[in-house]
This record gives C-alpha cells, structure tokens and sequence, in this order.
C-alpha cells in the first residue's frame, strides 16, 4: 500500500545550518497497517509525513502508494490518495464556512475514489450519516459556520473529512495533541473507530507514549532521521513504556528523554 525507499532529506545542505532529516527510511505498510510512530524532537516525523503527502520531495529514494510511484508528484495531484489531520485544530477546515461546505470540499476533493454519491439529497444523506456517528450532534448543525465550534468538534470534524472518503493513506500528525485530556480521548476514540471501519492504512505521530502503545498494530521509533526500532504486530500487544525505553538504551547506549512522552503532551 505504501513504500518508501532509500528515503533522504538534508535542509540547507553544505551550510553551516546543514541538517540530515531523513537518513535511508525504508518503510512499507500493508493494506489496513495502523503504525504510530514515536520518536525524541526533531526525529524526523513530520518530514518523514511530509515526503508521504508530498510537501516534500526527497533528495533521494521513492515513494510508492498503491503500486504508483509519485515521488515527484506534487502535494495536490497526490491529495487524492492522502487523508491528513494536523496538530492544530484550526488547520483542516475553514472556519467561515458551514458544516456542510467543510464536507463538500473534502467530498470533491476524492472523486477518483469512485465514491461518489450523487449531488444533492444522497450527498446530504451521506454527511448526515457520517456526522452522526463521531455522536456530537454536529448532524444537526449543517449549516453552522465552523469557526464556531470547539477544538475538540472542530478536529473531530477534520478527522471525519480526512476518513470519509476512504483515502488510500491517513496521516495523523500529532493530532490530539493540542487538546485538554477528556477531548484527546474523545479523538481517540474516534480515531480507532474510523480507521477500524475504513480498516484505513494509518500512520500516526504522537509523542504520547501510551498512546502509541495503545494504538495501532505497529510502531516504529524515529532518532536521528533514522527509523531505530520496528516492532510488528505479533510484538506490539505486549509492548511496556519501560520495553521501549530499554530498546531505545540498547540501540543509543543512552537514556531516553522521556519526560514529554511519559506526560503524554
Ligand atoms: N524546512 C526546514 N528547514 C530546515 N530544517 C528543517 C526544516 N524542517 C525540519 N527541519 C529540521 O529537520 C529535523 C527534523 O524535523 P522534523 O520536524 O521532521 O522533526 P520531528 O520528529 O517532527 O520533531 P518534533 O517532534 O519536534 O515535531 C529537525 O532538526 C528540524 O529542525
């Protein structure tokens, strides 16, 4: 379902600032894997994101989604198969439009997906139907500007526009990270529930150990622009914070700096 090959990123190269993002990634994710991805600050995460959804391009490897390479496609041409939910509530929707042009922009965004459901009233039906199941009642709110809901509503929101088209790949950046605890859960919980009905093919950062280790099938640990630690799904049910810890020690001869991740921010 998706590939990356050989992937590297050096910002800045051959300046004082040089920065080596992404050092040789080489991930493939089958159809349906949900991998969180954990990893200290400046790991790579985002960029590595960024090469998936194409608001980067690698200076060397190749991406392959659904057995197409499009490492040189740019981030609008490969909207099609990306679904992505960012940090930042604010940054999915718009917020002076309605519920129900938020939605329509997502809808049209993925008409390649052969998934669409006519104009109209079908197309009504399905939002409905859609919004009621994150059960905030945003079904019967189609017309309120987005601006005006919560953080929590609103990022529940962007995840529903990011899953209901079924895209090939989800993106979750950091995605519950900018919300108070009994929202984060909320969007947690959605989060399981959509990927599991889409049986979507996932990949989500956080610096949320626990999280992490609750979601998903597998996890990989980024340092260094490096993917260190890959812990598949026969591994991954059994799997501890101080396990992770300790592989990480192994790995590096040093301690983590755990204290953002054990804190779950
Ligand atoms: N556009 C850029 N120009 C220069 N350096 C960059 C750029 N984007 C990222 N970097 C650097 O590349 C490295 C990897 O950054 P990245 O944002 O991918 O890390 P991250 O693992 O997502 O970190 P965090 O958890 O702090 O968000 C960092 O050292 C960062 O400063």
């Amino acid at each position: 379902m998706l590939k990356l090959e050989g992937i590297n990123k050096i910002f800045n190269e051959a300046t004082p600032d040089e920065k080596i993002a992404l050092d040789n990634i080489n991930l493939h994710l089958a159809p349906g894997d949900f991998v969180t991805i954990i990893g200290s600050n400046g790991a790579g995460k985002s960029t590595m994101m960024n090469m998936i959804s194409g608001a980067l391009t690698p200076d060397f490897g190749a991406v392959t989604i659904e057995g197409n390479e499009v490492t040189k496609l740019p981030e609008y041409k490969r909207s099609q198969y990306i679904g992505r939910v960012f940090q930042d509530p604010m940054a999915g929707t718009a917020p002076s439009m309605t519920i129900e042009e938020n939605l329509a922009i997502a809808y049209s965004r993925n008409t390649k997906r052969g998934l669409r459901k006519g104009v109209g009233r079908g197309r009504r039906d399905f939002f409905k139907t859609s919004l009621e199941k994150l059960g905030l009642g945003l079904e019967n709110r189609f017309n309120a500007k987005v601006g005006m809901l919560s953080g929590g509503e609103r990022q529940a929101l962007s995840l529903l526009m990011a899953t209901f088209t079924k895209p090939s790949i989800l993106l979750l950046d950091e995605h519950t990270a900018a919300l108070d605890p009994s929202r984060a859960e909320l969007i947690t919980r959605l989060t399981k529930q959509l990927v599991e009905e889409g049986n979507l093919t996932t990949l989500m950062v956080t610096h949320n150990m626990q999280q992490a280790i609750d979601l998903g099938n597998r996890l990989i640990m980024m340092d260094k622009g490096q993917i260190i630690l890959s812990i598949d799904d026969a591994k991954k049910p059994t799997l501890t914070i101080p396990d992770l810890m300790s592989e990480f020690e192994k790995i590096r001869g040093e301690k983590m700096n755990s204290d953002r991740a054990l804190l779950g921010s």
